[in-house]
């Protein structure tokens, strides 16, 4: 029996017919056939007459199987023939032998197409395996614990959301495995322990280890959050870059001992880099899969003594776009020192994260249009700046920088032009510190604090940079200066060649041919931002229209924001254990 295959774009009789029929009406027969067995999209075997009719049966069942069939061996894609041999359907014995797939080019493209898609950034694959398989085996066997299990000791920090404390296993007390941080949280703490039970399972060593997550509820206290990670040690990036011998105190801890070098630009320079390049991948690695923090600062980030690196902490205002939690394109609990200027990860004209299944096939979509993760990438790059200019480590200092930045429309090289002529010397040390190895620590500081996300590096493309090969922009090989090309072109924003042709489509335009004249395209324009004029609605009925449907519009959206918010905290709140 023979195998035939197709998606039923295909119809009508095969290209080449070595033995045509003799009888009109057994020819109509056989097209007859043929088309039932080209269009639908089933195997069918090709035996005559009688059997035809049962094999219609077995055909019905097959569709699913064959369809996903059809899908990877991309047959369909044109008329049967030129993607099957079709042989004469009347003389079995010139058909052709069943032989498996039959790959074709349109369906390895396809087939690739797909797989790329679902493993493209925040990863749909890796999002259902995880979900479903990891999720499930690590409840399965992970340790669970109660509050009584714990002894809470002395207090490391309140913030707006809750209380964390230093503690211990009650029954473990003295044990390096019962150094532990517990941290009493409200409502947010479900987010939390969502975050930190996905970064465990994807990216472990980026964040404080995380031990174990319950909400617990009593009559007198109502519901509270408890997360537990095990201690990471005492300093926060804050405390250390606070330190007067900031950066060398870092290099003790991470190297554990002090370098033979001579203390000076190019020592602090390497020590810098190190920290960055910890703080980029561990960001990376958040990022690739799917989470974007959105409180990137040195009070979050920490340095773990037991691996000697700088770890994340405090996920509680973390957004993990793969499944749309936390996601919600107004809402923002921000920090004003470290925020992106968008201040929001996702454009407000992205509607809320609908249920989970839809949210996590969008998702390569929706990252690649925001590209949320670049809000981190800004804050990090103003930690950068921190370290480099002593004066804006305090909390007034990065305030007046951020003051001056914003005047100068976020332009580095602008507030660099601004303030270098008149500043004192320790301004001046940080841009020779930026400035060394022909500038590319510059270099990679205004890839990363700029006004337009789309414009900023990602994490990935941050660790890639020269800025962290040892030799500096000079001794770039030439492969390295390709990197540094690529990294170059792919930061350019493309908005305005997207508008030229907007104006281009508007010039081609005539009342008779259709498409925007330039007159048009004018009123349009006027519609926009002028719409504030006084009475200016009244004279414009356009106008007044367009505002009660965008405010409709507004209304809806929000409506929606809220029932999706519900509806969510419903279904992956139910992960969360409770204390029995
Ligand atoms: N795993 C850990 N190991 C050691 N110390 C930790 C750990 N996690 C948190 N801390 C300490 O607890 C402090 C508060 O933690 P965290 O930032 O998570 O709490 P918070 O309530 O969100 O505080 P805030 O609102 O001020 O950011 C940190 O600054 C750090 O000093």
């Amino acid at each position: 029996m023979a195998t035939v295959a197709t998606t039923g774009i295909g119809v009508g009789v095969p290209k080449h017919q070595p033995h045509k029929p003799k009888h009109k009406s057994l020819f109509l027969g056989q097209r007859l056939r043929t088309r039932l067995f080209t269009e639908a999209p089933c195997s069918a075997s090709l035996t005559f007459s009688r059997k035809s009719k049962s094999f219609q049966v077995f055909a019905l069942g097959a569709e699913w199987v064959d369809s996903i069939h059809n899908l990877f061996v991309g047959v369909g894609v044109g008329l049967p023939c030129t993607v099957m041999e079709c042989g004469d359907i009347i003389y079995r014995s010139t058909l052709p032998k069943s032989n498996g797939l039959t790959l074709t080019v349109p369906g390895v493209v396809l087939a690739l197409g797909a797989l790329s898609y679902l493993w493209a950034t925040p990863g749909v694959a890796p999002g259902f395996f995880d979900m479903f398989v990891l999720a499930f085996v690590e409840r399965l066997f992970r340790p669970t614990y109660k509050k009584d299990d714990f002894v809470l000791g002395k207090k490391l920090g309140e913030g707006a959301f809750g209380v964390v404390y230093r503690g211990t296993l009650a029954n473990k007390p003295s044990s390096k495995e019962g150094d532990l941080v517990l941290k009493k949280a409200s409502e947010y703490g479900a987010v939390e322990i969502w975050m930190n039970e996905r970064v465990r399972r994807a990216c472990a060593n980026s964040c404080a280890d995380f031990v174990y997550g319950f909400l617990e509820t009593s009559s007198k206290k109502g519901a509270e959050y408890w997360i537990v990670w095990r201690f990471e040690g005492d300093a926060t990036l804050a405390d250390l870059v606070q330190s007067r011998e900031f950066p060398y105190n870092v290099e003790t801890l991470i190297l554990g001992k002090i370098q033979d070098l001579p203390k000076g630009l190019e020592r602090e320079n390497r020590i810098i880099q190190t920290i960055m390049r910890q703080l980029l991948f561990a960001l990376d690695s958040l990022h690739s899969t799917g989470i974007v923090h959105r409180d990137i600062k040195p009070q979050n980030i920490i340095f773990s003594e037991g691996s000697r690196t700088f770890k994340i902490i405090d996920l509680g205002a973390a957004a993990d776009l793969r499944v749309g939690i936390n996601y919600i394109p107004k809402e923002f609990l921000l920090d004003p020192r470290y925020a992106a200027p968008e201040q929001y990860i996702m454009s407000t004209q992205t509607p809320s994260a609908p249920s989970a299944p839809v949210a996590t096939a969008l998702s390569p979509v929706l990252w690649q249009l925001n590209l949320p993760d670049r809000f981190d990438i800004y804050s990090a790059g103003l930690i950068f700046l921190q370290m480099a200019f002593p004066s804006l480590r305090t909390d007034n200092g990065l305030i007046q920088f951020n003051r001056q930045l914003k005047r100068c429309d976020y332009d580095l090289v602008a507030w660099r032009k601004s303030v270098e002529p008149r500043c004192g010397a320790e301004l001046r040390r940080g841009f020779e510190l930026l400035d060394l190895d022909g500038g590319i620590g510059w270099e990679l500081l205004t890839s990363m604090v700029r006004y337009k996300a789309r414009q900023r590096l990602s994490a990935k493309a941050a660790l890639a940079h020269p800025f962290f090969v040892r030799e500096g922009l000079l001794a770039l090989s030439f492969m390295q200066n390709l990197r540094l090309q690529l990294l170059r072109a792919t930061q350019k924003d493309y908005g305005e060649a997207a508008k030229w042709i907007i104006q281009l489509m508007a010039k081609s335009g005539t009342e008779k041919d259709g498409g925007f004249t330039e007159a048009q395209l004018q009123e349009l324009r006027e519609i926009e931002p002028k719409k504030k004029k006084k009475g200016n609605s009244q004279k414009n009925p356009l106008a007044s229209a367009l505002k009660l449907q965008r405010k409709i519009i507004k209304t809806l959206n929000e409506s929606m924001d809220e029932l999706n918010r519900r509806r969510k905290s419903l279904w992956w709140s139910r992960w969360i254990p409770r204390e029995e």
